[in-house]
């Protein structure tokens, strides 16, 4: 492979991509970014890709989650410790219930651009390009902030950098100590209202721990955590000017981060995001909403993952509530008797938004649940394997969604609405769901 093999998608029709005004502009940016160091290493994809091979084979369990749309601002040394935190929670809970390992995997260190319904947004009469992620154009409703600025992919990348050099810190330097992250579940239980019901679980966890100190168990394992970043491939530009050639191997990577996953809307068998990712080696997650056909599942299959190499290819659903369970089982069923060995994700998210009579964009806590219950069911019912949840979260305070342990309600929306898309679970939610997932789990 050469990395101009990297081009095919350039000649079929790409959807979501911004209009960037200033084409030489965009050039240089991009020239500068195919100039700049790979982001992550193409040995530590293989590796994610092995990991997502154990969910695939109902071996492991995958907890992908971070925020709907990372921000520039955003991008604190408290709320990237903020979302690991919560993460690193949810994954001990996760993983003492499944008993099986949790693969964690962030929506992080670049998530920094967004496919929207509309291409213009018009307030009080006054109409302008939407907002697409602040890797194209800025939130704040003026022309200039909402001009595409390609320079803004540098920064993309800058930003992710920064984010995952403060992870890859916390993850091995100490941070992440099994120990310690379990004390944060236990303060969670103990001090919060919606943590008291989960005090048993909590508990049996701190049974184990003790047990394994007493016999003088203390791994390496216990340590440090295995972490990888996930973000939607949406700008084409971007992900081919990250996109290099391994030298171990001679295939493509693309190293703007571990994982990358194709959108519900830029899904299409001919487009440019379905051949772009059918020529890396990275691992694929694909999003499928209710309109999805088997026929579109196993074209898919084919496309991106011609090998049926486990691993290679996550399906993430994201169905809604109400449809999941209508939807679904067909889907899992056509797959597996073809043979291909995906693994199975639920995004309980995407397809449960709706607006508040506020006008705040948000979702119900209790349908994000049962989205995963209807999930679960499903797999159980078929035998298969439901391979791990994929939320929109954060480790801060946020009210965004409505629902959870601590209840928030349409009235508090406007407290701490801080999303520059969709809405995220807060922290309590965030670690709310993980523990009733936990049961679920346990259940199944
Ligand atoms: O995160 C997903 C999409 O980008 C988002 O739901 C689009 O939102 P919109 O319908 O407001 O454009
Ligand atoms: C846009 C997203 O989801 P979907 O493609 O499922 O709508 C997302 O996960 O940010």
């Amino acid at each position: 492979m050469t990395a101009n093999d990297i081009d095919t998608w350039r000649s079929l029709p790409a959807a979501q991509q911004p209009e960037w005004p200033d084409s030489e502009a965009l050039r240089n940016a991009l020239a500068d970014l195919a100039s700049y160091p790979p982001l992550v290493f193409a040995g530590e994809c293989d590796q994610l890709r092995g990991r997502l091979a154990s969910v695939a084979r109902g071996e492991a369990f995958l907890l992908q989650g971070g925020d709907c749309a990372e921000t520039f601002v955003g991008n604190t040394a408290d709320a990237i410790k903020n979302k690991l935190k919560t993460l690193l929670q949810m994954a001990v809970v996760l993983t003492y219930a499944a008993s099986v390992p949790v693969v964690k995997v962030g929506r992080m260190a670049g998530q920094y651009s967004k496919p929207r319904s509309s291409g213009i947004e018009t307030r009080d009469g006054v109409t302008l390009p939407t907002y697409r992620g602040d890797a194209v154009n800025d939130l704040a409703f003026t022309p200039e902030a909402r001009t595409p600025d390609p320079e803004r992919l540098k920064r993309m990348y800058h930003s992710s950098s920064a984010t995952l050099n403060l992870v890859r810190a916390f993850t091995t330097g100490g941070y992440a100590d099994l120990r310690q992250v379990h004390a944060w579940n236990q303060d969670f239980v103990a001090l919060s209202p919606s943590g008291e019901r989960y005090e048993r679980l909590a508990a049996e966890i701190d049974g184990a721990l003790r047990f394994m100190h007493a016999c003088g168990v203390d791994p390496e394992e216990f340590r440090t955590v295995e972490f990888f970043a996930s973000h939607e491939a949406l700008i084409l530009d971007y992900e081919a000017a990250l996109t290099r050639v391994d030298s171990r191997t001679g295939d493509l990577y693309d190293v703007s981060g571990h994982m990358v996953w194709i959108g519900e809307r830029t899904r299409q068998l001919d487009g440019a995001h379905v051949e772009f990712a059918s020529r890396i080696r990275n691992p694929i997650g694909v999003k499928l909403g209710p309109t999805t056909t088997p026929e579109d599942a196993l074209a898919l299959i084919e496309k991106l993952d011609p090998n049926r190499e486990a691993g290679r290819l996550t399906f993430i659903i994201r169905m809604g509530a109400g449809k999941v369970r209508d939807a679904l089982p067909t889907l899992v069923e056509k797959v597996t008797a073809s043979g291909a060995q995906v693994a199975w994700v639920c995004d309980p998210m995407h397809g449960n938004t709706f607006e508040a009579s506020s006008g705040h964009k948000t979702r119900r806590f209790d349908d994000v649940l049962d989205e995963v219950k209807g999930f679960f069911e499903v797999h159980r019912a078929l035998g298969t394997h439901p391979g791990g949840i994929h939320v929109e979260l954060t480790g801060d305070d946020v009210t965004e969604c409505v629902g959870g342990g601590d209840e928030i309600f349409v009235d508090d929306l406007h407290q701490r609405y801080e999303t520059a898309c969709d809405p995220r679970l807060n922290r309590s939610q965030s670690l709310d769901l993980a523990f009733l997932v936990a049961e679920m789990y346990r259940g199944h």
